[in-house]
């Protein structure tokens, strides 16, 4: 449909994110299934910048209107998806497992335990870009490697930790060594609190990840959890130190990866640098993750973007969970990162 093509090309030029048709067509389905902009940035699936710009395209050509904070499609936007075969989202998730394939019945000692001890956790801060997820989703990551044998008498590093799975990993017994490097002081001495109060034994330490790596950590465990910034650049910094963290071949790591801050352009340069650090994907669960919404929205650089002001309710920000595994030849990265490894074009949340 040119017009689809017209606008997405016109959001482009305008915002340097990668757009399609297929983008435009998605954002007026959301907007078919809901009036709520956090909801059609969640239901598009496409970076919050891109939507929020064909958004203003569509209320120019006044396909779209803005009713206080409802947006909704006028007379002509509902000809228009009618004539574009364009319909509002179905969804078929699995109501059991929420789409994340494992449940965590089996982890329920160590998960209540933790949802008292997450009560008093530092508060997510925009500095570091920190956005944690739901405690279930922190025990559903677990109960995921440990359904692929990723945990038992293993040694697991944690890269970044405000979703505290150091805490999470070292509750069930499951590992026999958690280690977690994390720039945030406030985060570092909470886990050595709990740690302490808990008997945990997790070994917590202060360190910036555009920093190289301690030596001792290097090339010393079998798993690895970590959640980056959506910039190519810190995927480097945070999954290719991750790779260097492991002993050898066919060892596993973990981490989310989201359509909320980046196209699939982008995913498909992140594919690649995976790819060429001799790993090889054998997980991606779609939505896997859902992010508790952090207080400092009005200070991320997507609040700026929004046609309408309302803050966000529910949650919006997800991310798909990827599991990758060393094969032959694999390499980490662990070289000095300089320059911006919070922000580039398509970044909202930063
Ligand atoms: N800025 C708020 C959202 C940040 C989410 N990012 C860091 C999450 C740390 N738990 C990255 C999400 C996907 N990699």
């Amino acid at each position: 449909m040119e017009i689809l093509e017209q606008i997405a090309k016109e959001a482009e030029a305008n915002t340097q994110v990668p757009a399609y048709g297929r983008s435009v067509e998605k954002v007026i389905a959301a907007i078919m299934s809901s009036s709520n902009f956090w909801r059609i940035v969640d239901l598009s699936d496409e970076p919050l910048p891109l939507v929020a710009e064909i958004l203003k395209l569509l209320n120019k050509r006044d396909l779209v209107a803005f009713e206080g904070t409802q947006i909704l499609l006028t007379e002509a936007g509902a000809e228009l998806a009618k004539k574009a075969g364009i319909e509002p989202f179905a969804s078929h998730r699995c109501p059991t497992c929420k789409g994340r394939s494992v449940v965590i019945d089996a982890l329920k000692p160590a998960f209540e335990k933790f949802l008292k001890i997450q009560e008093n956790r530092p508060p997510a801060i925009h500095q570091y870009d920190q956005g944690y997820v739901t405690p279930e989703n922190t025990f559903a990551r677990v109960a995921l490697a440990d359904d692929r044998g990723d945990l038992r008498g293993k040694k697991v590093i944690v890269l970044g930790d405000d979703d505290l799975m150091s805490i999470a990993l070292a509750l069930t017994g499951l590992p026999a060594k958690v280690t977690i490097l994390e720039i945030d002081e406030r985060l570092v001495n909470f886990i050595k609190e709990v740690s302490e109060e808990y008997n945990l034994n997790i070994d917590a330490r202060v360190h910036d990840l555009r920093e190289p790596l301690p030596e001792d950590v290097v090339g010393a465990y079998d798993t690895f959890f970590t959640d980056p910034p959506e910039t190519v650049e810190a995927i480097k910094a945070f999954v290719g130190r991750g790779v260097a963290t492991l002993k050898g071949e066919r060892c596993a790591g973990y981490f989310g990866v989201t359509r909320r801050e980046s196209s699939l352009d982008k995913w498909s340069r992140i594919q690649k640098v995976l790819l060429d650090m001799g790993l090889v994907i054998t997980d991606l669960l779609h939505n896997f993750n859902e992010y508790v919404n952090w207080d400092y929205y009005q200070e991320m650089r997507g609040w700026q973007l929004t046609p309408v002001k309302e803050p966000p309710k529910d949650i919006w920000y997800r991310s798909t969970q990827f599991r990758v595994e060393t094969v032959r030849g694999f390499k980490g990265f662990n070289d000095p990162i300089v320059g911006d490894i919070y922000n580039d074009a398509e970044s909202s949340t930063t």
